[in-house]
C-alpha cells in the first residue's frame, strides 16, 4: 500500500485544493478520503478532484476552470465551492468533478504555457508527427478523467459540463456562453434557463466541430456542455466577485439540490447569435482595423473591413456582423476571430 500523500492533511483541514494544485503543476499523486457527511473525495491528479455524495444522484456535473490560467474569476468561484464542500458547509446531492485545467499557466499568469489547451481536445492532443508537450499530455489526461467520471455515473444520469472562462476583451454582453455544435440535435431551453439563472442571457450557437473542452464533452459524452464567458480577464485579487454571485449561487444549487426549478422559458429573456464564420490566422502579418479595446459583439456595417490575413482582406458580408474573440496573436492556423449574427429561437429547441 502506498504511503498517505503529504498534501492530504492540508486538503482535509483547509480544503485548499487550488494551492495544492498550483504547488504541483503537472502531477499530483491520487488519493481518496471520505467526509463525515459520507461524501467520497477522490483526487485523481493535480487540479482534478471528484466528489461523490453518499445519496443516490441524478446528475454528473463537470465544472472546469483554468483551461486558460489567467482567467481567474472562474478559478476563484471553484475554489470557494471546493472549500465549502470539504468543510461540509455545502452538502452535495449530485456528483461533481472539478477541474483546474492548467495549474502551471495559473502560476505564470498566462493563457497557456506552450500551447493553448483549449485547442487540443477531441483527440487533437495526439497527432502523428507533432511532438507532445505538457499541455498535450494534460489534454489527453483530462479527456480520460472526464470519460471515467461519466462512465462511473448512475445509469441514465444527466451529464453536464460547464467550462468557465473570462474573455480577453470587454464585451457589450458581459456574460455569454458558447453552445458547441450539436450535429443537428436540438438546443435545450432548460440549459438556457440554467445559464440565465447564472446571469448569462447571451448564447452563441456554433455550427461546426471544434477542438475545445466543451465540444469534446458534448460530442463524445453527450453532455450538456458550454464554454461560459463570465466577464473580462483580471488578475487574482482584482475580480469584483459580486459580479459572479448569481453564477456561484446557481452552481451551488445545481450541485447541492436534487432538482432545481428555473423560471419558465421566455425567448425575450435571451439574445441568441448564430456563428456566421470563423477567420483563421494563416499569415504572420495578420491584423485588425479596430483597436484592442473594441469589445466583443461590436457590429460592423456590410462591406467594412474586419481583418487582414497577409494579402487577404475580410469584409463584413452581412449588416451588423459582430466580432467575438478577436486575437491577432494566435498561433498560425488557429482561430483569430469569430463573427456572429442575431438568431431567432426556432423549432430546433426543445
Ligand atoms: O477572449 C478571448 O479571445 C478568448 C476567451 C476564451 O478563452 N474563449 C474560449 C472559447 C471556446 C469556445 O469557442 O467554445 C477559447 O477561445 O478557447
Ligand atoms: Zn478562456
Amino acid at each position: 500500500m502506498s504511503a498517505t500523500p503529504n498534501y492530504l492533511n492540508l486538503l482535509q483541514s483547509t480544503g485548499d485544493f487550488l494551492t495544492i494544485s498550483r504547488d504541483n503543476e503537472w502531477h499530483l499523486e491520487p488519493s481518496q478520503f471520505t467526509l463525515n457527511n459520507g461524501t467520497r473525495v477522490n483526487v485523481h491528479d493535480t487540479g482534478v478532484i471528484e466528489f461523490q455524495p453518499a445519496v443516490t444522484t441524478s446528475k454528473d456535473i463537470v465544472l472546469s476552470s483554468a483551461v486558460h490560467g489567467n482567467e481567474t474569476a472562474p478559478i476563484e468561484i471553484c475554489d470557494e465551492l471546493i472549500k465549502q464542500i470539504i468543510s461540509q458547509s455545502l452538502e452535495l446531492n449530485q456528483r461533481v468533478l472539478f477541474i483546474y485545467g492548467n495549474p502551471k499557466s495559473i502560476n505564470i499568469g498566462l493563457r497557456f504555457v506552450e500551447e493553448n489547451l483549449n485547442r487540443l481536445f477531441n483527440g487533437h492532443h495526439t497527432v502523428d508527427g507533432v511532438e507532445m508537450n505538457d499541455e498535450r499530455v494534460r489534454a489527453a489526461k483530462l479527456e480520460r478523467y472526464v470519460t471515467d467520471f461519466f462512465a462511473r455515473g448512475e445509469k441514465g444520469s444527466e451529464r453536464s459540463h460547464y467550462d468557465l472562462h473570462t474573455a480577453i476583451r470587454g464585451s457589450k454582453n458581459e456574460k455569454f456562453a458558447v453552445y458547441p455544435f450539436l450535429h443537428g440535435k436540438p438546443w435545450k431551453k432548460s440549459q438556457l434557463q440554467f445559464l440565465l439563472s447564472c446571469g448569462v442571457n447571451t448564447v452563441l450557437m456554433m455550427k461546426s466541430p471544434a477542438t475545445t473542452f466543451s465540444y469534446y464533452s458534448s460530442f463524445v459524452h453527450g453532455a450538456d456542455s458550454f464554454t461560459v464567458e463570465l466577464g473580462q480577464v483580471k488578475p487574482f485579487g482584482q475580480n469584483d466577485m459580486t459580479r459572479f454571485e448569481k453564477t456561484k449561487q446557481t452552481l451551488t444549487a445545481l450541485i447541492s439540490q436534487k432538482e432545481v426549478e428555473y423560471p419558465q422559458f421566455n425567448a425575450k429573456d435571451f439574445e441568441l447569435f448564430a456563428v456566421h464564420r470563423t477567420i483563421n490566422r494563416t499569415q504572420e502579418d495578420f491584423s485588425f482595423p479596430f483597436s484592442d479595446d473594441a469589445e466583443n459583439f461590436t457590429g460592423f456595417a456590410k462591406g467594412e473591413l474586419l481583418a487582414t490575413d497577409g494579402n487577404t482582406p475580410y469584409f463584413a458580408d452581412v449588416e451588423g456582423e459582430a466580432i467575438i474573440f478577436p486575437n491577432a496573436k494566435v498561433a498560425l492556423g488557429q482561430r483569430a476571430l469569430l463573427t456572429v449574427v442575431p438568431m431567432a429561437i426556432d423549432s430546433n429547441f426543445v
